[in-house]
């Protein structure tokens, strides 16, 4: 069963073992366990369900018990969190409703529309900017869960299109397609528990992009519900004819309407794929060989390059004490000691291309004195891959919170963005009396530039307003921070609520004016997922 208040399956356990306990103690101080709210307690704190007794839609399942409420309240962001596990629940859907079909879709949305209802889309609730979260408002609030459209309608081989329905997550979608051979090959660190319409509707990009593409790429047309009506795109190889409105449902976010079918462009499972990694002796060294690998175009599919703080991190949660003290004393002769950042390199195709394509990339490595190091941390990392995710609730459980950001920058950028980011990060907790962990890896990387995903790891105080205040000084220091150094608030993550004072910064007045306008003219009524994406103006 998944976890009401914390990420993934109750069943799985990622515990954080005593030399990572005592790395983190050593660096932010000891954490303090403390108890988390009850499920009945969060449940029993919601206002009752203004859309009980109202008959929905024929045939159309629409739940206002409060658990089912309580479970789609919410997201994964860190304030979502703080309101789960101190049962602040604060507002909640006043029912959920289980589409089974488009027309459950539309005649969903025809009857809210003519109730004054508010419709919020819900993909797999994993939006860590506050996408899912109902504002308060005097309307009732209907989220529609998409979980009962998750099939594959059709496949068509010849053409690498796969048309699915938009509530499939991850693994099943992967499934899905491996049964004939075929993958998407789009895996954000969320795949369990995220959904296709929701890849689509945050502009998601997954692991392996560098092979793949981001959605915008995979995304090649498909059905949207909208207020006033249907949208339907087909999906061409390519096309000339105007502005693509596919580009309109990409990072929509629940705003212009519902999309309860995708139709996905798709590959052939590769033959063989592996994970190397690669070790410099600094920063500096480390960023040269990332981008010269990202510019040549060198058909990888995963370029991943820690920070040193990162690199350390990393070895210090791996376990295998004795392994890891063997690994670093090797690397220090060879010029890696303290300061020594990782690259993992991925490649994926028959065996003839990821040989040629290793060989290509470990000789870029040697220019910059790269030490490569063979699989097995990357295997390791293929392992952990969506399971590392579930240390945040190990962390929580001793004490700690961890939270993250990411932007994207052009390569003269990077390395001062990710220093500002860092200090910024560490002044905001400053000033709270609090230590920040603060540690960078360049996640997805392009010939323009890379995007550069922060994590910090703090103390929680074990009281909601007091760790909320902790959060908002974070998020609004490293923010700022992006803003200032020209990177875009997001570059995976979306915008949702906790991104959208910054949008201005990067689209101007006129350009947040035709979203604006482009939003209404499908939801004239404003009734889709308000304070989302763009805010109105005052
Ligand atoms: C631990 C963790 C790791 C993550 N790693 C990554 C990563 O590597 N890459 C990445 O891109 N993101 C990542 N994310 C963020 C998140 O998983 C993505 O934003 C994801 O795309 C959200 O999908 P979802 O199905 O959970 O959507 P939800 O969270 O349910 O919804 C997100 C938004 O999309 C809208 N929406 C959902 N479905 C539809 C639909 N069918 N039609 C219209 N609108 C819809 C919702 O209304 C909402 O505004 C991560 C999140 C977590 C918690």
């Amino acid at each position: 069963m998944r976890r009401w208040n914390g990420w993934g399956d109750e069943s799985v356990a990622y515990p954080l073992h005593e030399g990572a306990l005592a790395f983190l103690a050593d660096r932010i101080g000891a954490g303090t366990p403390f108890a988390d709210a009850p499920f009945d307690a969060a449940c029993a704190s919601l206002a009752p369900s203004r859309l009980a007794g109202l008959q929905p839609p024929a045939g159309v399942a629409l739940h206002t018990d409060a658990p089912t409420r309580v479970r789609h309240a919410l997201g994964q962001s860190l304030p979502d969190w703080l309101r789960l596990r101190y049962g602040c629940i604060g507002t909640a859907p006043d029912g959920v409703a289980f589409p089974e079909s488009g027309a459950d879709v539309r005649a969903l949305l025809d009857w809210a529309r003519a109730q004054r209802v508010t419709v919020i889309a819900y993909g797999g609730g994993t939006s860590v900017a506050g996408h899912v979260t109902a504002q308060p408002a005097a309307r009732p609030v209907l989220t529609v869960s998409l979980a009962r459209l998750a099939h594959l309608v059709h496949l068509d081989r010849e053409a690498q299109l796969a048309t699915f329905g938009a509530g499939v997550f991850g693994p099943d979608l992967e499934a899905q397609l491996r049964a004939h051979g075929c993958v998407l090959g789009h895996y954000p660190q969320s795949f369990e528990y995220s959904t296709l319409g929701g890849w689509i509707a945050t502009r998601s990009s997954g692991q392996q992009s560098l092979r793949y593409g981001r959605i915008e790429q995979l995304f090649a047309g498909g059905t949207v519900e909208t207020p006033r009506g249907t949208l339907q795109i087909p999906a061409f190889p390519a096309s000339a004819a105007g502005t693509d409105l596919r580009e309109i449902v990409l990072g929509s976010e629940g705003r212009l309407g519902i999309v309860t079918e995708a139709t996905v462009r798709v590959s052939p499972a590769p033959q063989y794929e592996a994970f190397h990694a690669v070790f410099f002796p600094g920063w500096e060294e480390g960023i040269a060989a990332a981008r010269a690998l990202a510019q040549a175009r060198a058909g990888l599919s995963l370029l991943r390059l820690s920070n040193p703080t990162e690199t350390v991190t990393m070895l210090a949660l791996a376990g295998h004490r004795r392994l890891v003290g063997l690994l670093e004393r090797w690397l220090r002769v060879r010029g890696c000691g303290d300061g020594k950042c990782m690259l993992l390199i991925g490649v994926s195709g028959t065996r003839a291309q990821a040989r040629s394509a290793l060989a290509a990339a470990l000789a870029t490595c040697r220019g910059q004195r790269g030490r490569h190091v063979g699989r097995m941390l990357g295997d390791k990392w293929r392992q952990g891959r969506f399971r590392n995710v579930y240390l945040r609730n190990a962390a929580w459980q001793h004490g700690y919170a961890i939270d993250t950001v990411e932007t994207a920058v052009d390569w003269p950028r990077v390395t001062a963005t990710m220093q500002a980011v860092e200090a910024a990060a560490a002044q905001a907790l400053a000033g709270c009396g609090e230590a920040v962990h603060a540690y960078t890896h360049l996640s997805h990387l392009y010939a323009q530039g890379a995007s550069v995903y922060s994590t910090f790891v703090y103390r929680l105080a074990g009281d909601f307003d007091t760790d909320m205040a902790r959060w908002r000084a974070l998020k609004g220091a490293v923010s700022a921070a992006i803003v200032a150094n020209g990177g875009t608030i997001s570059h995976q993550h979306g915008v949702g609520t906790d991104h959208a004072p910054y949008l201005a910064a990067e689209k101007g007045a006129e350009g947040l004016a035709a979203i604006r306008a482009m939003l209404r003219h499908f939801d004239p009524d404003g009734m889709l997922n308000p304070g989302k994406l763009v805010t109105e103006p005052a």
